[in-house]
């Protein structure tokens, strides 16, 4: 599968002037509830009303989800409201329904997107749809995996494609219920930059209070839409309670976000640019002759541990330089986070050629 022009097509045709919004409950409860939202979401900027059917959950027990049924309640949504609908789907049977009952936008779910053989049965069951489909990440962040997906239903003839990114687990405590890992989503754009890519706020924060924030970082970084979670009584929620925001806050978040452009001709403006890139053209070029100074200065120490036979891994000596760091790293107003990351990086880089020189 090759980045396509016509990938970005089915949105482009919206025309919309803002970006394209998803919202609606988590799962779908009862029919009640359901169009309650939908009714309070119709005259907003909201493009497809979403509703979990079938809840993929982690331990069993919880709800999953009132199945077909609310696909019954879905087309209401559409009867009622005129707008669009969309649900998540995650296994052929799981399709075979949302096509019968007309849904407009199908979603794989992270813990579809792992497994090479639900895409494969999901394609197969899509194969040459005109209906939206978009696949959410896998829960690791494997962009090849997530990749292999949506070509699984490329090849499937599946044309009116797009992702959402929801994050990625992690074992390590974090502010997040699924780490952003932007970079990922980064590089997924510089591949397929007209393939639509959607982010999903809720299922990143795991946390109402911190969408704004993530939604404002999504479009900062060009994404092209956003998926919120939407329910008029988030507390009571029969699933995700504490992400879900109310139709009113969702109107202010799309009131405050800040839409950015792709760039802006103007000259002064462009000027300024081009000469603070090349500043930093030159700031690059001087960080990797100081890393390659560095990784000249620990060739030099694995000479001299292979000629005592000593270990590559010097721990003690590690944590010294990683604590200085962090804290010398503060006063330059750089964050733990990014030291951490940048000095392990450097850390195992280091390593891998004393390795080499050890046992060369
Ligand atoms: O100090 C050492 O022993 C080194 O080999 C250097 C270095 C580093 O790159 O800073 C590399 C490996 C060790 O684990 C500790 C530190």
């Amino acid at each position: 599968m090759e980045n396509k022009k016509e990938m970005r097509t089915w949105l482009d045709d919206m025309k919309l002037n803002h970006p394209l919004v998803i919202a609606g409950p988590c799962s779908a409860e009862t029919e009640e509830q359901v169009l309650k939202i939908a009714h309070e979401l119709k005259d907003t900027d909201v493009n497809y009303f979403r509703a979990g059917i079938w809840k993929p959950r982690t331990r069993p027990g919880n709800f999953e989800g009132v199945g077909a049924l609310g696909l019954k309640w879905l087309q209401k949504v559409k009867e009622e409201t005129g707008m669009k609908t969309c649900t998540e789907v995650a296994n052929a049977a799981h399709v075979k329904l949302a096509l019968e009952h007309d849904v407009d936008l199908l979603w794989i779910g992270a813990r579809s997107t792992v497994s090479p053989f639900i895409m494969q049965e999901i394609a197969d069951a899509l194969e040459g749809t005109d209906k939206i489909v978009l696949v959410k990440n896998p829960v690791n962040p494997d962009l090849s995996l997530w990749l292999g997906g949506i070509e699984r239903l490329y090849s499937a003839g599946v044309k009116n494609l797009g992702a959402i990114h929801r994050g990625f687990s992690t074992y390590e405590k974090s502010k997040y219920r699924n780490i952003p890992e932007w970079q990922v989503a980064i590089e997924f754009q510089n591949k397929f930059p007209d393939l639509p890519l959607i982010n999903d706020p809720s299922h990143i924060t795991g946390n109402r209070e911190m969408i704004f924030d993530v939604s404002q970082t999504a479009l900062d970084l060009n994404f092209d839409g956003l998926m919120i979670e939407t329910h008029f009584d988030p507390e009571n929620a029969w699933s995700d309670a504490a992400q879900q925001v109310t139709p009113s806050s969702l109107i202010q978040i799309m009131n405050d976000l800040k839409i950015r452009k792709e760039t802006d001709s103007e000259a002064q403006y462009n000027s300024e640019l081009n000469n603070l890139r090349a500043q930093i053209d030159v700031v690059d070029n001087q960080i990797l002759d100081l890393l390659g100074k560095r990784m000249k200065v620990a060739d030099g120490i694995g000479g001299l541990k292979k000629q005592k036979n000593v270990a590559v891994l010097q721990s003690k000596r590690w944590n010294e330089i990683l604590g200085k760091m962090v804290l010398e790293g503060e006063e330059r107003g750089l964050s733990e986070e990014f030291i951490l990351r940048m000095f392990k990086a450097v850390h195992q880089e280091s390593i891998n050629r004393q390795e080499k020189i050890i046992n060369g």
